[in-house]
């Protein structure tokens, strides 16, 4: 047998929350400093996830659960060979959430929540208004249900606090020292 250490297990930082709160952006802050600190970290967005491992599936509880147990799946090989997963994802409902999350390694789950009327207001992509309008069916707080965590690590409002202080927020979680930005 060779003397080889394996890394020790990466960390799952699992973003969940309404389209339009702010997982994609916080995420890819976040992705951005650890990087810069020299941390070997993958972000899996659910809109590039959409597009290439779950291309073709919905948004019927069964696809989002599908969804998200295929994030899950890719999140724990990542995170076994040491490296820091950091998944944005609105996975909606709360049972799924749970069970993949029991079955990963070292996770920390981040409500990110604004209210409906915030992301309306946002509307980052515009399917707010078509999905008040029913041309989007099935649509997460509209016509769909969004079941927010119970107790998560952690819970930014980002209706009330600006990107950078949710950063913090999430940096301090992690016990990161950021010295890039001291
Ligand atoms: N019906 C419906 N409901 C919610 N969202 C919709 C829908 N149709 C398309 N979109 C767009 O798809 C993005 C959500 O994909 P996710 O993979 O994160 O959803 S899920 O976790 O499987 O529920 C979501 O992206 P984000 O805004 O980044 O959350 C939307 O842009
Ligand atoms: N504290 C905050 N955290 C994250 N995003 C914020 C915050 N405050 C305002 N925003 C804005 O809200 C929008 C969130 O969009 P996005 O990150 O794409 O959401 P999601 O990935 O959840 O769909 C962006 O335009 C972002 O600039």
């Amino acid at each position: 047998m060779s003397g080889v250490t394996p890394p020790a297990e990466g960390r799952v930082v699992w973003f969940t929350g309404l389209s339009g709160a702010g997982k994609s952006t916080l995420a890819t802050a976040l992705h951005e400093r650890l990087v810069a600190r020299g941390e070997r970290v993958e972000l899996l967005d659910g809109d590039a996830v959409r597009e290439n491992l779950s291309k073709g599936l919905g948004f019927s509880k069964a696809d989002r659960d599908t969804n998200v147990r295929r994030i899950a799946f890719v999140a724990g090989l990542l995170a076994r060979h040491g490296v820091t997963v950091l998944v944005s994802a609105i996975s909606p409902y709360r049972d799924t959430r749970d069970e993949v999350l029991a079955a990963l390694p070292n996770t920390v789950e981040v409500f990110v929540d604004a209210p409906l009327s915030v992301v309306t207001d946002r509307d980052v992509k515009g399917l707010y208004l078509k999905a008040i309008a029913g041309e989007i069916p099935h649509f997460t707080g509209v016509s769909d249900p969004y079941e927010a965590p119970i107790s998560p690590d952690l819970h930014l409002r980002t209706d009330l606090k600006s990107i950078d202080a949710c950063l913090n927020e999430l940096l301090t979680h992690l016990g990161v020292h950021d010295v890039t930005h001291a």
